[in-house]
């Protein structure tokens, strides 16, 4: 077998790069939970789909914790952001017996096989299934799609499996014959908006394909939502960042729950604004107020975003799911092609513009992220020097 192509591709975080080699010979003489531990790190280089960078930086860290004990090599510079985040990662697990790492190391790698199995295995009648999202849950009822942002441990981050799989579940949802599509997310956070490792490939090699890329794929996700055509709604379950704020402008109406919070901070990030916000949230809110937003990061409660415009309405948290779904159910009972059609005639006028904006917008964001004040911003969220 060889090794996945994430394990060998240059990839910041590949990296990690699971130096089994080196240390198969030592293990060999050892006791059997090492031949665990032998075996897991056999496994991973079997594991058919990339972990992703987080788990690969955790199996990193657990490995050099359980090969050499607490982390004991100088911290490394601040420009050198993937020995870094190895470094945080290691470091962070302290003073944990080797005994606990070489355990959580077979246990995280067994997790991973596992998964990685049931999502390989054919099941009688698969092939009759909708396709399953790993990042979503999409349900639909009572005429709604509900499409769920389902990483609630990375407070519903998008990263780029999510934007392909809210895409294709829009896609979905335009054709299937539910009459309104909602859109919420799980757990306490609406969205943490763009997930920042997304922005560690850019530390590798090509930095300006991976840019360009990257664009490419936010103009397609912003687009999406242009064109969608049925009543799209927001169910704002919590605290929302970011892209995640900025496409609301292209909702059809937007719910909030008392607890929700409304932030993009891109001026903090060195970045810019995107999700046609540019243009939509100067018309919903005003110029000035949008330069609070969009360029000053202030973050607004519900209250001050449905003063403002950019939410139609807020409920206490109490009562948030059961009155907006019970609402919604309502609405989802009106004529279906009058409700497109209504959206058809009150967005149409509008769609070229914003198409319009979207590509100029995500073209500056593509030169954005190249920059140095983007790259420190990025760098100090992933090191956890910096929150929001
Ligand atoms: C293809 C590219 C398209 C780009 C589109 C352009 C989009 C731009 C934007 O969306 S800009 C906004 C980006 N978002 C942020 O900057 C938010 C960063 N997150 C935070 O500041 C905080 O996590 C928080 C305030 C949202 C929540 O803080 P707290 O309640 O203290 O929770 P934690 O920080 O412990 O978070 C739990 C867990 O989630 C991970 N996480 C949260 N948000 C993100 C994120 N945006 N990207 C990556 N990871 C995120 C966090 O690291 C924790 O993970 P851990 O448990 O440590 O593994």
């Amino acid at each position: 077998h060889g090794s996945p192509a994430w394990a060998t591709e240059r990839d910041p975080l590949q990296v990690i790069n699971f130096p089994v080699v080196q240390l198969h010979m030592s293990l060999m003489a050892m006791r059997a939970s090492q031949k665990d531990f032998e075996n897991a790190m056999n496994q991973v280089k079997l594991l058919k789909k990339d972990p992703g960078n987080e788990v690969k930086l955790k199996l990193y860290a657990l490995y050099k914790q359980a090969t050499e004990g607490p982390c004991n090599t100088p911290k490394p510079g601040v420009f050198d952001l993937i020995s870094k985040a190895k470094w945080d990662t290691w470091s962070a697990l302290g003073s944990l017996p080797k005994e606990t790492a070489r355990q959580n190391y077979v246990d995280l790698v067994s997790s991973l096989s596992s998964s990685s199995k049931s999502s390989g295995q054919v099941e009688p009648g698969a092939d009759r299934k909708p396709p399953g999202y790993e990042t979503l849950v999409v349900t639909s009822e009572d005429g709604i799609t509900k499409i769920m942002l389902n990483r609630p441990t990375k407070k519903n981050a998008m990263n780029r499996q999510m934007y392909h799989e809210i895409m294709l579940a829009l896609e979905a949802a335009s054709k299937d014959d539910s009459r309104i599509t909602v859109i919420t997310g799980n757990g306490d956070y609406y969205s943490s908006g763009n997930d920042l490792t997304n922005f560690t490939d850019m530390a590798s090699g090509k930095v300006e394909e991976l840019a360009k890329n990257s664009a490419i794929l936010l103009r397609n996700f912003v687009g999406c939502f242009i064109d969608f055509p049925k009543p799209l709604v927001a169910v704002v379950n919590g605290p929302a960042v970011g892209i995640s704020v900025t496409t609301l402008g292209l909702f059809d109406a937007v719910y909030s729950t008392d607890r929700a919070t409304f932030h993009t901070p891109f001026s903090h990030l060195g970045q810019s604004p995107e999700g046609c916000s540019s243009y939509t949230f100067p018309r919903i809110m005003s110029p000035s107020k949008a330069t609070e937003m969009l360029i000053f990061g202030k973050k607004l409660t519900a209250r001050e975003a449905c003063a403002q415009g950019l939410v139609t309405e807020v409920f206490p948290d109490s009562t948030f799911q059961k009155e907006v779904w019970t609402r919604l159910k309502a609405y989802a009972k009106l004529p279906p092609n009058a409700m497109r059609i209504s959206k058809e005639v009150i967005r149409n006028k509008e769609k070229e513009k914003l198409h319009a904006i979207n590509a100029e917008e995500c073209s500056v964001l593509q030169e954005r992220w190249l920059s140095d004040e983007c790259m420190n911003a990025v760098m100090n969220f992933l090191s956890r020097k910096a929150k929001l």
